[in-house]
């Protein structure tokens, strides 16, 4: 099976230091959606890990967080893809989850879901806790640029991280 997890912010979406709260600030970073699509009618699952910690700060109900997520199926679905699972970690950083990245709950579960293993598996994240999240399960650590991207490469990475302009950048290698 060709399984590709995705993080979130700053990968499909751009991300804001003042959270995602609102359908209006979900916007699509340019060759995201192309690149889901892309990756889907080539036969790839794509799945999606997320914190949202917003959910518990109270910056956004779980409602709004699905509509996002409705959205992002609608964008993909037009261009004849399809987004697999979205797993996201509604905790708060103090609450001990197993679920919230640089933990890497959220991987076992998809792993679990799709009955895969989940060594050698892209895991595609802008954040310094994506890339831990993957090294934990021994997934492929894979930064892009976006979101948090450049902050992220100002500090050492985990051994082996490849590291890529955007998704659309991750597509093009995969698809080649
Ligand atoms: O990149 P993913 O995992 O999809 O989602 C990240 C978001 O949940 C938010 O995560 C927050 O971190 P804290 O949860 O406050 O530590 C901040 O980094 C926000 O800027 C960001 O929007
Ligand atoms: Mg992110
Ligand atoms: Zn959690």
């Amino acid at each position: 099976m060709k399984l590709l997890i995705l993080d979130r912010d700053g990968v499909i979406n751009y991300d804001s230091d003042a959270y995602i709260k609102t359908l209006e600030e979900w916007i699509p970073i340019p060759g995201a959606i192309e690149a889901i699509a892309r990756l889907s009618r080539a036969g790839w699952t794509i799945a999606v890990a997320t914190n949202q910690s917003g959910l518990a700060r109270g910056y956004y109900d779980l409602a709004t967080l699905e509509t996002m997520h409705a959205r992002l199926r609608q964008l993909v679905a037009e261009q004849g893809g399809e987004v697999g699972l979205i797993v996201h970690c509604p905790h708060g950083p103090d609450e001990g989850c197993d679920c919230r990245k640089p933990k890497a709950g959220m991987l076992k579960h998809i792993a679990s879901h799709y009955a895969v293993e989940l060594a050698g598996v892209w895991f595609v994240g802008d954040s310094s806790g994506d890339l831990e999240a993957a090294r934990l399960v021994d997934c492929q650590p894979v930064l892009v640029k976006t979101g948090k991207g450049q902050r992220t490469l100002a500090k050492p990475l985990p051994a082996g991280t490849l590291v890529f302009d955007d998704l659309a950048a991750v597509a093009a290698q995969l698809l080649q």
